[in-house]
């Protein structure tokens, strides 16, 4: 969370000219409701649920650029499904991601002591974004367009 997935995603579609969707965006859609509140009233589990379906729907679905929400690839049918895409690692540390998510709000995993729930995520987290990614891009002391940037270069070059 606040890897800038979602802002670069877009920003990478619309340099390529392809859709660009955002699993959570697809999961509110379907639910009518904020993922915040899917957490609240339904619990996590339910929205887990949401997030497998709509991320197995996209991925047959939808061409172009997909964004996923943080938790996705912990789920392992997930992570099968991704095999074979190029899947992007946006790597942030932890004080820019506490800057960027701020008080948390609308990220109900962070809600509490945001600084020791982002660390935590990051620690438990890291290897399996690292064991799916095609490839890993820094992006603390980056604008959004420099990670953009960097990864249409790496992704056009043969
Ligand atoms: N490279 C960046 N540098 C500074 N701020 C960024 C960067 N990427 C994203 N942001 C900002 O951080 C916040 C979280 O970005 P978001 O795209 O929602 O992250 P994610 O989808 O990974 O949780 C947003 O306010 C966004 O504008
Ligand atoms: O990391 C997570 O488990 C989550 C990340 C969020 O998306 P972003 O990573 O786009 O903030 C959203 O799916 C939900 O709040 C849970
Ligand atoms: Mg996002």
């Amino acid at each position: 969370m606040g890897a800038g997935k979602t802002t670069v995603g877009r920003l990478v579609a619309a340099r390529l000219g392809v859709g660009f969707a955002d699993s959570d965006h697809v999961v509110e859609e379907r639910a009518g409701k904020p993922v915040a509140d899917i957490f609240v009233e339904d619990g996590e589990a339910a929205f887990r649920s949401l997030e497998r379906d709509a991320v197995a729907w996209l991925l047959e679905h939808h061409d172009g650029v997909l964004s996923l929400g943080g938790g996705a690839v912990l789920d392992p049918a997930t992570r099968e499904l991704l095999a074979g895409h190029r899947v992007v690692f946006l790597r942030v540390g932890l004080a820019e991601a506490v800057k960027r998510v701020g008080l948390g709000v609308g990220r109900p995993l962070l809600l509490g002591n945001v600084r020791s729930r982002v660390k935590q995520l990051l620690d438990e987290r890291t290897p399996v974004y690292q064991g799916l990614a095609r490839l890993t891009v820094e992006t603390d002391e980056r604008t959004a367009e420099q990670v953009a940037d960097e990864i249409l270069a790496a992704l056009q070059s043969p």
